[in-house]
């Protein structure tokens, strides 16, 4: 497998290898000690689906405390997927890291702890698939406007598909500061 490493500390782009023959293909989607000499350090300990259709935007989440960092990939469609480093302290704070997974190119994302995640979908359906390295913990649970000016994210849709919570998510200058993660180097 291939792995890249993004210039904000921790983000890791995983490309599979994969197997293709006359049946399909077969990849390993997660093998343990491949993911930690690849720089994953933490335990993963959730594992999630979702299935969205063409325009909807999931995000920008996360959690804290109890930061979840996310391996994410997709098993059938396309999406735009974004990590935004919202750290305290981090020399790469406000800035983010966006990828295009599709069933194609089987790519995997690694969004460390400490960061709000988010995608949208590019293609009719779209069926995601995310290991987390810490639980669901709806109270701990909070939502970054997805089109925060101050993110500078150029997303491929314009008036995408939101959940209630995220119509009403906050700009990052509007969290309180304890609100966010702290960055551990
Ligand atoms: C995320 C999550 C949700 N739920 C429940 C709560 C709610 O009733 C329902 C839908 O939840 P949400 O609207 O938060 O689902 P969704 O908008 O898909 O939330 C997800 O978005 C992406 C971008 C992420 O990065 C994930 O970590 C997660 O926050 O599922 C769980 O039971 N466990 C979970 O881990």
């Amino acid at each position: 497998m291939k792995v890249t490493r993004s210039a904000i500390s921790g983000v890791l782009t995983i490309e599979p290898q994969v197997f293709g023959d006359d049946r399909g293909y077969f990849m390993e989607s997660w093998q343990a000690n491949r993911y930690r000499e690849a720089g994953i350090k933490e335990t993963f300990v959730q594992s999630n689906v979702s299935k969205s259709q063409q325009g909807v935007l999931r995000g920008l989440h996360f959690q804290n405390p109890h930061a979840q960092g996310k391996l994410v990939y997709v098993l059938s469609g396309e999406v735009f997927d974004v990590a935004v480093d919202i750290r305290r302290g981090s020399p790469t704070f406000g800035q983010h890291e966006s990828i295009i997974l599709s069933e194609d190119n089987h790519r995997q994302f690694y969004v460390p702890p400490g960061f709000a995640h988010g995608f949208c979908v590019l293609s009719a359906t779209a069926t995601f698939c995310y290991l987390c390295t810490d639980y669901y913990h709806a109270e701990a649970d909070a939502s970054l406007l997805w089109n925060d000016p101050a993110l500078g994210i150029d997303w491929p849709v314009s008036s995408p598909e939101l959940s209630e919570k995220d119509s009403k998510a906050l700009k990052l200058s509007d969290f309180d500061e304890n609100k966010l993660p702290v960055f551990e180097p």
